[in-house]
């Protein structure tokens, strides 16, 4: 659960932070109601815990416009010590509960608690999301598997907002597919999806196909060009690899994140523009943070949801379905797998994911005589069931992967004592897990 504190005094709200992710919430902070209501627009925040008294704005002033954007949040308000009319006041004003200073920890945890159990109940209940089956998708997403559907519960979560989501996955896996059917169910489906690969753009063109040109800018720039975010206007921008992207235009594009605003090159004009941003990467952009190729601030600013598109070979499942949907895609004439020859696609490891599979089903239903694939007509690496491709950062995240699993199950999933018998700290094991995907 994402918890966001609001408190004009810094004491307070670190100390409430530190004891939250203590506790293993995610955790923002706000200084002030306006940038409570900044951080709010464009973050997933689920519970707000708030100091009523504030010197910009009143607690209540804030909820109630917090309300009016999502009405599902929840909230507790800290009130001053013995400030009954306040309180009753608050709760009257749909706070979900209210706390007196000094705040008791253990008493607001147990309030947090009960408050992430209910939104729990509500969802299992469907209240929050709608059952999956019930909503028509606009574009087709196979994959009945658990990790495909968790994703896809993500994924409805954060279409009908103006979040950025960082899509993350390796090669193939269909992080595009991801962010059109986010950009289809959301609120800006009737305007353009412009995807920019930014692994694609030489470096030296980059700024003017991001942010557009004026006529004779630099050589070559005959005319005047209107950039990607430009054209992405009441729309989404789709950033593919966005890892690749030079430490300059970073600084950039977080500018035109968070004024909203762009310059052509050759123009000191800026010029509105309203795009929503969705971003994909198969890099550790985390990593790159950490060795200083990828800012900070940027990385904050994109990753306010990160979807993690699972391998291919993670959910084994989808492979059959995914075949059967390829099949129908490209097949002019009735053509199925035999058992043998299909128990052999289920064990490939598939290092270049769907796309690998969809170009094996698309040369197998040209080269196939008769209506049957069998063994011998599949390639030599999927007959050997071997990986002869893949990635050294493949491979090690699947190591990686295993090792936290067997400390957590050593340490009956205590993570403290899992990560101590790892050498890492609590966070770094949370933060691993989270991108592994592991769950208890
Ligand atoms: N779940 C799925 N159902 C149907 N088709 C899929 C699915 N996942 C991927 N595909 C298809 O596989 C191909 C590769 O997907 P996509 O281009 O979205 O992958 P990607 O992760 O963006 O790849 P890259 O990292 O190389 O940019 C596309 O043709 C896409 O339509």
């Amino acid at each position: 659960m994402l918890i966001l504190i609001v408190d004009d005094e810094i004491t307070q709200r670190e100390m409430l932070q530190g004891f939250l992710e203590k506790q293993g919430f995610k955790v923002l902070t706000a200084a002030g109601g306006n940038e409570a209501l900044r951080i709010f627009e464009s973050a997933p925040v689920e519970l707000v815990l708030m100091d009523h008294r504030m010197e910009d704005m009143n607690g209540d002033e804030v909820l109630e416009r917090m309300r009016g954007a999502s009405p599902l949040v929840r909230a507790i308000m800290i009130t001053a010590y013995g400030d009954v009319s306040t309180a009753v006041k608050v709760m009257q004003l749909g706070a979900d509960d209210f706390m007196e200073k000094p705040v008791d920890l253990m008493d607001l945890l147990a309030k947090i608690r009960r408050i992430e159990q209910g939104l729990m109940v509500e969802r299992e209940s469907g209240k929050i999301t709608e059952s999956l089956e019930q909503i028509e998708l606009p574009i087709s997403i196979i994959g009945s598997s658990k990790p495909m559907q968790e994703l896809l519960s993500l994924i409805y979560r954060v279409a009908p907002t103006e979040w950025a989501a960082l899509i993350h996955g390796e090669t193939g896996t269909g992080k595009e597919l991801v962010a059109r059917l986010i950009h289809l169910m959301g609120p800006r489906k009737n305007g353009p999806f412009v995807e920019v690969n930014c692994a694609a753009i030489p470096e030296n063109l980059f700024e003017s196909e991001l942010f557009g040109h004026e006529k004779g800018a630099f050589t070559g720039a005959a005319s005047q060009r209107r950039g990607r975010f430009e054209l992405a206007a009441g729309g989404t921008l789709f950033l593919d690899e966005v890892g690749e992207l030079p430490l300059q235009l970073q600084a950039k594009l977080l500018r035109a994140l968070q004024e909203k605003k762009v310059s052509r090159v050759g123009s000191e004009k800026e010029i509105e523009v309203d795009a929503r941003v969705l971003t994909a990467t198969n890099k550790d952009l985390q990593q790159m943070v950490s060795e200083g190729s990828f800012r900070e601030d940027l990385f904050f600013r994109l990753n306010v949801l990160e979807l993690r598109v699972p391998p291919l070979r993670e959910r084994r499942d989808d492979i059959v379905e995914l075949t059967e949907y390829f099949l129908g895609k490209y097949a002019v004439s009735d053509i199925g797998f035999g058992t043998d020859a299909m128990a052999q696609l289920v064990k490939y490891p598939f290092p270049g994911n769907v796309r690998e599979l969809e170009h094996l089903i698309q040369r197998l239903v040209t080269l196939v005589r008769g209506s049957r694939i069998e063994v011998m007509d599949l390639p030599m690496r999927v007959r050997e069931g071997k990986n002869t491709g893949g990635l050294l950062s493949e491979r090690l995240a699947e190591v990686e992967k295993e090792m936290l699993i067997a400390a957590l199950e050593e340490h009956q999933w205590v993570q403290t004592k899992a990560a101590d018998s790892l050498g890492i700290s609590e966070r770094v094991l949370r933060y691993k897990m989270n991108k592994a995907g592991i769950k208890k």
